[in-house]
């Protein structure tokens, strides 16, 4: 399959993705009792970007996966209609195939906002496995903040009552270490927020 796109179009894309992502985040900072600007900053060098997934029909699905199972930071997901994107549920640790839905977007929470709002929202692992007849696409754009952004639970969550669930990491250096390991294909573990974890 041959995909043309003009880099116009792209960027037209993408400027409207991110004015949806941020609208998204101002609605969770104000369910988190703050202003609803408080994000902002993070994303003045914001290193946001698209994704084109591309899966190929593929005789033995049961043997490989389209993108091995992960957790990311906050994306807006468009997707054919060609099912392959699975979310593990948290009570049982089930696959739930996401059966896509005409002109909607899935928006995925993801780790960044899982941090800052100390556990209250929670990023979701999910992995794509694929068809045996059809090829999939799926196109995620992903607001990610500047690479010198410390990310850590915002102060104005925690207390002595509500201490902060997970250290302060640098983004650029925990993205670099996301890259190194092994994202594609393979059931394994990669570094997840759970690293910053504090028990
Ligand atoms: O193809 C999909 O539906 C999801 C892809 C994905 O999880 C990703 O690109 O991070
Ligand atoms: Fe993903």
């Amino acid at each position: 399959m041959f995909l043309m796109l003009k880099r116009e179009t792209l960027q037209e894309y993408a400027q409207d993705m991110k004015e949806l992502a941020l609208k998204i985040m101002e609605l969770i900072v104000l369910s988190l009792g703050l202003s609803p600007k408080r994000f902002h900053d993070f994303f003045k060098d914001e290193t946001s970007y698209i994704r084109l997934n591309h899966c190929s029909p593929c005789p033995n699905p049961d043997i490989v996966l389209g993108c091995g199972r992960h957790k990311d930071s906050l994306n807006v997901l468009g997707q054919d209609e060609v099912r392959g994107l699975e979310m593990r549920r948290k009570s049982d640790g089930q696959w739930i195939l996401v059966k896509p839905l005409p002109d909607a977007y899935i928006i995925n929470v993801g780790d960044v906002i899982h941090v800052w709002s100390n556990d209250a929202y929670e990023s979701v692992e999910h992995r794509v496995i694929l068809n045996t007849e059809k090829a999939r696409l799926s196109y995620p754009f992903f607001v990610f903040p500047a690479h010198y952004t410390m990310v850590e639970p915002l102060k104005e969550l925690t207390n002595d009552q509500k201490p902060p669930k997970y250290k302060p990491y640098h983004w650029g250096k925990y993205l670099a270490t996301r890259k190194r390991s092994n994202f594609m294909k393979l059931d394994v573990e990669n570094i997840q927020i759970n690293y910053f974890k504090i028990n």
